[in-house]
């Protein structure tokens, strides 16, 4: 994980058959290696801001470079350094897959047409399943398991993949309190190993007391910007966040 930078500049974003943008003039750098929280009210564009960064969704004007690389015309190539944990993903209970067949297709995207995995690949699937401590779930059907259960997989997934910028959409929205802390501190030794993490969320309990970057959006805006210890980021974000409801 050599920890990627993300730059935005003047970025608008629609979705198809819409005209009017869901981002709208977003500017924002982030460097290797930040943690930065995505903080806001429902529907203030905050998993349309992860999705445009890994080119899943039209950017129709602005600029968009991560790792280095153009959005646009290189979204396949930032696609294979950007891990993504979605929102609410729930896999079908008849999905033919384990949790190692799930794991490993998180290391796919990086082996060329055709090629089959190899050592380095089962050993990153091992390692992940092993970090996340669900290693006896290996032989499992994924659709068989619990919400938490499947959210634990997913971010093994993506950590199988040796992600450079990890995206998460509320990656605690399934988890007990002690499964919160303990993902946290996987995000925090993430982190410290280089990987940038951008990560959307509502619950700001479990964040690592490590410096944060919190970024507020409001209605497609990016309304505030600043660093703050963990603990202060609830506090940031409620008083940037507009009131939907107002
Ligand atoms: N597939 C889609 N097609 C059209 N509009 C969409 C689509 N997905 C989201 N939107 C709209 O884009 C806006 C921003 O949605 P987005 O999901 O990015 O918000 P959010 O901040 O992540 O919200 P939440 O906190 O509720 O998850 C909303 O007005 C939503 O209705």
């Amino acid at each position: 994980m050599a920890g990627g930078s993300i730059n935005l500049a003047r970025v608008y974003t629609a979705y198809e058959g819409s005209d009017l943008p869901v981002l709208r003039d977003v500017s924002t750098s982030v460097e290797p290696g930040e943690f930065v929280v995505v903080g806001g009210p429902n529907g203030a564009g905050k998993t349309t801001l992860l999705e445009s960064i890994n080119g899943m969704l039209p950017i129709t004007h602005g600029t968009a470079t991560v790792c280095g690389l153009d959005v646009l015309s290189h979204g396949y190539a930032v696609r294979r350094r950007v891990g993504y944990v979605i929102q609410n993903f729930a896999f079908d209970p008849l999905a033919p897959f384990t949790v190692g067949h799930v794991v490993m297709m998180g290391r796919y995207g990086l082996l060329g047409y055709g090629r089959q995995p190899g050592e380095e690949d089962r050993r990153a699937a091992e390692e992940a399943l092993h970090l996340l401590g669900i290693e006896d779930l290996e032989e499992r059907s994924i659709g068989k398991l619990s919400g938490g259960q499947q959210q634990k997989v997913l971010i093994a997934q993506n950590l199988a993949k040796k992600p450079d910028i990890l995206l998460l959409d509320e990656p605690f929205s399934n988890l007990d309190l002690c499964t919160r802390d303990f993902i946290s501190e996987i995000l925090t030794g993430t982190a410290d190993a280089g990987c940038t993490i951008v990560m959307v969320s509502h619950a700001f309990d479990a964040l690592p007391a490590r410096e944060i970057r919190v970024l507020v959006m409001n209605d497609g805006r990016l309304t505030f910007d600043t660093r703050c210890p963990g603990e202060e980021v609830e506090e940031r974000v409620r008083t940037h966040s507009g009131d939907p409801h107002a």
